[in-house]
């Protein structure tokens, strides 16, 4: 998909990766709608967002994943300032061992929640003209994470998820494709609430000990590989992108 002159959302962009994401996509000349469930911190992401990229390029709409009422307004919204949207980027995301069902339903239950309602609302079957959904996976979707194990679950759903919509067989009757996209580690937020919210104090202890021996990229990183797969435009593609390596695609089979 060519990515300028077409709007997008990106969801859990208030700050992190979803908002390297959002700046990419404004760089490569996308409308952006940003979204969070952090409506102070998206404001400010929003003011910043428009004086770099122009007031009528970049606009904030609360959303929690978790409610499908706040997608739909999401959406709404999205459509009236910024026009038609083309891309859904579910990035949204926690890592919280204790509040395994929190996990699941923010995780997976936003990916399956923007993905249906991308589907009604852009599929060629629904009246639309089509368009792009990358759901923000991790390299733990595809990896044993012994120091998370509901997040890489969480991770793997995301995968197969995706990868399965992602066949052929329902962009012949949607055309829209399905992706997603398999970051290793990225020095956010993300990981010192992992730290705070794992399993046991023994299992905070180790991944406080091992998370000094990972190889870290920076969020731009992540995003050029986010730009990779849009310009591949792979159905069902699963991007990889981990420090030091170029960026990937893994093929387990899909029958
Ligand atoms: N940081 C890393 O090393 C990696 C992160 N990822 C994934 O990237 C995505 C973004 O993570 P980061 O930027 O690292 O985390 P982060 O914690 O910096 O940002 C996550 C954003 O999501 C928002 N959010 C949380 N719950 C929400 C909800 N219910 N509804 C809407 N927004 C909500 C937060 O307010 C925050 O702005 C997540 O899906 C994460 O699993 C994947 C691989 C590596
Ligand atoms: C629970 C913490 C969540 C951290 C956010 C992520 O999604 C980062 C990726 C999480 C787990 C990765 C596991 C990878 C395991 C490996 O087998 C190996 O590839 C690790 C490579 C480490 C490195 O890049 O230095």
């Amino acid at each position: 998909m060519q990515i300028s002159g077409n709007v997008a959302i990106v969801t859990g962009s208030a700050r992190g990766l979803g908002r390297s994401f959002a700046e990419t996509l404004l760089a490569r000349g996308a409308k952006v709608c940003l979204s969070d469930v952090d409506a102070e911190k998206g404001l400010e992401t929003e003011k910043e967002l428009q004086a770099a990229h122009g007031a009528d390029n970049v606009v904030f709409v609360k959303c929690d994943v978790t409610k499908d009422e706040d997608y739909n307004k999401l959406w709404d919204t999205a459509t009236e300032k910024l026009g038609p949207v083309m891309l859904l980027v579910n990035n949204a995301g926690i890592g919280n061992e204790k509040n395994w069902q929190l996990t699941m339903d923010i995780n997976v239950g936003g990916c399956i929640r923007g993905t249906n309602l991308a589907l009604e609302r852009m599929g060629a079957n629904k009246g639309g003209s089509g368009g792009v959904v990358v759901n923000v996976a991790s390299i733990a979707g595809l990896k044993v994470v012994p120091f998370g194990p509901v997040y890489a679950s969480s991770k793997h759903a995301i995968v197969g998820y995706s990868r399965s919509l992602g066949h052929e067989f329902y962009y012949g009757i949607n055309k829209v494709k399905v992706q997603c996209l398999c970051p290793s580690f990225v020095q956010t937020d993300l990981l010192v609430n992992s730290k705070a919210n794992a399993f046991s104090p023994e299992v905070a202890a180790v991944l406080g000990k091992i998370a000094g021996t990972f190889k870290y990229m920076s969020a731009e990183t992540v995003s050029e590989g986010l730009i990779k797969l849009i310009e591949d435009g792979k159905n069902g593609g699963c991007l990889v992108v981990e420090a030091e390596k170029e960026p990937y695609y893994v093929e387990p089979p899909l029958a």
